[in-house]
């Protein structure tokens, strides 16, 4: 029997408790990659509850038959919400009974239950479009100015996005190797030249997986969004901003955020973010055209807590950003409802990025506590001191800089849920040969 007993203990720190049930890919050393769902510090296997018959719903077991065996969840994404939510109750009830197979059955115990530390986790879908968009008003304005570029009309009328390079989604832990791009190496020269960025920044982002397909020519409400989320990541787009200040005239991102963008491995579903669910966003209560206006009973205004940490040279982390996404002007199904409305159609495996997720930043604060800033640009452009770390100030990312990003929420019970850490450490350019 494995040490997985009756009731579950979810320390108060632990982002996993009994109402969040995000689903992942895992691995353990010899077995093939296969999806799971975490509470505690254990994964759980889902094909292993498959097979000892725990989801024995009339119309909905057939379904689960070796989808919990692929090394993606595209598969599971694609389910009808009715089974997708079924599954995930289901597993809550058995958390919930101690005369559960989870506790008394000897299969159940000495198959489903993995030690957290011993599984790899990687990439929870096979991307098929990403797409980053532009929510946040803070992030907007002050990166902007960083930027030179002005908020554009266009930013209050749908939430703007660029197309994003999907092979360079990776799951977290992924090493940022320091990109190179074009940029002039001091303001006088005449031409650029190919050099590794000096401003390597991060973005602290959350992507909405999609569910169900949007069928080419369709256009989806933001009412009629909700049916094709399959669940949310933390994301982390990170930028080179000396490369981006010189692409981005007059077109979006390219080499500047192409190289890298990582993601957290635990889909974080709509339903363990229902006790989460503040107002809806501003753009709301502005005009803005029908098939974006949300509806004010379904829609996906969530009070969620951002926060990134940075430690240099192996120093204790620092938190330096704590931003809230309810401070942003769109929401994810506003962006669903403006992807789709050229009839370019969605897939399922499509990750939309939210933008950069800022908050204000106090003007008079304690200088060691975290900053509203979603991003270093922020904090650059503004003039705003970040807290020092390793006792030095902040303003790029170092070779060595292991970043760290977190999501906080409340699960439907009250509790604290999340969606576990996004890591990136930045290593050096490689050089040619290397
Ligand atoms: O021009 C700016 O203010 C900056 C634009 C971006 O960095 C693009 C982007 O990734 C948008 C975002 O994350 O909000
Ligand atoms: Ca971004
Ligand atoms: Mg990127």
């Amino acid at each position: 029997m494995s040490a997985f007993t009756f009731p579950v203990e979810v320390a108060e720190d632990c982002p996993f408790g009994i109402h969040n049930i995000p689903f992942g890919i895992y691995s353990i050393p010899g077995q093939a990659r296969r999806a799971a769902t975490v509470v505690g510090k254990w994964i759980i296997d889902l094909n292993t509850l498959v097979q000892n018959d725990v989801f024995t719903h009339a119309d909905h077991a057939d379904s689960l038959e070796g989808v919990f065996l692929q090394p993606v969840l595209n598969d599971f994404a694609s389910l009808p919400l009715a089974v997708r939510q079924y599954v995930r109750l289901t597993i809550i009830e058995n958390l919930n009974n101690a005369e559960s197979p989870f506790y008394t059955n000897v299969k159940v115990q000495s198959q489903a239950f993995v030690p957290l530390e011993q599984a790899e986790m990687h990439m929870p879908m096979r991307l098929t479009d990403y797409t980053d968009f532009y929510s946040s008003i803070v992030h907007a304005d002050t990166a902007g100015k960083g930027m030179n570029f002005p908020i554009p009309p266009a930013f209050w009328e749908y939430p703007m996005a660029y197309n994003g390079r999907v092979s360079s989604v990776r799951v977290s832990g992924t090493e940022v190797i320091r990109p190179k791009g074009f940029f002039l190496v001091t303001p006088s020269d005449s031409h650029v030249q190919l050099q590794p960025s000096r401003e390597l920044d991060f973005e602290m982002e959350m992507g909405c997986f999609i569910s169900h397909p949007v069928q080419a020519g369709e256009i989806v409400s933001a009412k009629e969004a909700q049916k094709h989320v399959f669940g949310y990541v933390l994301l982390n787009d990170w930028s080179a901003r000396d490369i981006q200040k010189y692409e981005m005239n007059p077109f979006g991102p390219f080499h500047s955020k192409s190289f890298l963008t990582s993601i957290s491995p635990w889909v974080v579903t709509p339903e363990a973010l229902e006790g989460s669910l503040v107002q809806p966003v501003a753009s709301n209560a502005s005009v803005i055209s029908s098939h974006l206006q949300n509806d004010p009973n379904n829609h996906a205004g969530y009070d969620i807590e951002f926060s990134v940490s940075l430690s240099r040279k192996g120093s204790d982390p620092v938190q330096i950003v704590r931003s809230y996404l309810k401070d942003s002007y769109w929401d994810s199904l506003q962006m669903i409802a403006y992807q789709s409305s050229s009839g370019c159609g969605l897939h399922t495996g499509d990750l939309l990025g939210s933008g950069t997720n800022s908050s204000a930043t106090p003007v008079s604060r304690d200088p060691s506590s975290p900053v509203g800033c979603g991003c270093l640009l922020e904090a650059v452009a503004a003039n705003i001191g970040l807290p020092k770390v390793a006792n030095e100030s902040v303003r790029w990312l170092e070779d060595g800089d292991l970043v760290t990003m977190e999501g906080w929420f409340t699960t439907p019970d009250g509790k604290k849920g999340g969606f576990g850490p996004l890591t990136g450490l930045v290593v050096p350019e490689k050089l040619s040969g290397e």
